[in-house]
């Protein structure tokens, strides 16, 4: 294994490069696809140009198990091909390693392959594995678990925990859009007290996320709009509307903001980032981290930059920017060398 110290730190995709051989770790049950049909696929696409070990995953026996398995045979590349929660568990694995991750997204929503541009179809993802083009991303941890996308914790937490294996199969992405509806319609403040560097920022939200990266449709994560992956920092999004209709206004906008890549400046929604941070509420809140909900607040999220070498098609990082003027019962407190003086605090307007 190397240190991360020693991975390349880029921004870019970068270095080109042909494998002999890949090891394909392959859940037969993920998403909503015909396994046989899509293995094949992967197989006629790929095995002219590369041999691959494959090994599906099983109840017993999980990704992040094969993916370990897969690096003392000393593999050089793993191909994950699953839902997000498959790419999470191998990620894992190859987390400050300089063995390569490629993604063949079979999953309900596929979060990560979305937002590193990835295709969503088996050929344009097999495609992206042939054409070789790497990237180092940052990856996170939150409360000692691995985090490639983000932490949500209220409302989105509780969105992921209604929707769940059976309803997913019944109807798909439209699971998460039934769920989120209901729990808007049920909408719960909570206070928030976040701790990073030398300050302490408290205010009430109904959601707040933690993210890595996140694709456009993970509108809670979407405050700066620019998620960048291979940047040393978090990107914090507080979601803090307090009527059904508010909050409504407030998800499409930030679904606008994603698209057009324009950060928001509503009130009721703030940003910041941070490298680690600590992160508590009143009453504690369900946490999700990369679509499983892990447990309740208190939540410590921390950067691991420059992380995990994957495979991409060509994209480009933005420059990303905070907001937290306007959120209601904002306060910011500065505990450099315990002198309170640097504090302000704001009332939302109305
Ligand atoms: N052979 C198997 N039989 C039953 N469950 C399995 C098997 N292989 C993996 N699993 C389970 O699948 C889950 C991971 O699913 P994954 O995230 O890959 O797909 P998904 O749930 O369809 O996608 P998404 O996360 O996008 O909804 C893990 O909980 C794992 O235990």
């Amino acid at each position: 294994m190397m240190s991360k110290n020693n991975l390349p730190e880029t921004e870019k995709a970068q270095e080109t490069r042909k494998y002999a051989s890949a090891c394909l770790i392959f859940n037969p049950v993920a998403g909503r696809g015909n396994p046989e049909r899509d293995l094949e696929l992967i197989e006629s696409i790929l095995e002219p140009k590369l041999e691959l070990d494959i090994h599906f995953t099983s109840e017993e026996i999980g990704a992040a198990q094969l993916a370990g398995e897969a690096l003392e045979r000393g593999a050089k590349l793993i191909i994950a091909s699953g839902g997000d929660g498959t790419v999470s568990a191998v990620a894992d694995a190859l987390i400050s390693s300089n063995v390569h991750l490629a993604v063949i997204p079979r999953g309900t929503a596929n979060a990560f392959a979305v937002s590193l541009g990835i295709p969503t179809n088996i050929q344009g993802a097999c495609e992206v594995i042939l054409a070789g083009i790497t990237r180092v991303i940052s990856t996170a941890r939150c409360n000692g678990k691995p985090m490639l996308l983000l932490a949500g914790i209220g409302l989105e937490a509780e969105t992921i925990a209604q929707a769940d294996r059976s309803s997913k199969n019944r109807l798909g992405i439209l699971a998460y859009i039934l769920s989120a509806i209901n729990q808007l319609q049920d909408l719960k403040s909570f206070e928030t007290r976040l701790e990073r560097d030398e300050e302490v920022i408290s205010f009430s939200a109904v959601g707040v996320t933690v993210a890595n990266v996140a694709p456009p449709t993970s509108i809670l994560a979407q405050g700066p709009a620019n998620l960048v992956p291979d940047d040393e920092f978090l990107d914090v999004t507080i979601f803090a509307p307090v009527t059904m209709l508010n909050a409504i206004a407030a998800s499409y906008h930030l679904l606008q903001t994603a698209f057009t890549g324009t950060p928001t400046e509503r009130n009721d929604i703030g940003y910041l980032r941070v490298k680690k941070a600590t992160i508590d509420t009143d009453p504690p809140q369900k946490v999700v981290v990369d679509g499983e909900v892990i447990g309740t607040t208190p939540v410590f999220v921390e950067a691991i930059p420059h992380s995990l070498i994957i495979m991409v098609p060509e994209s480009q990082a933005a420059a990303p920017v905070e907001k937290l003027n306007g959120l209601p019962d904002l306060t910011v407190e500065s505990m450099k060398d315990n002198n309170l003086s640097n504090s302000y605090s704001e009332s939302p307007e109305s």
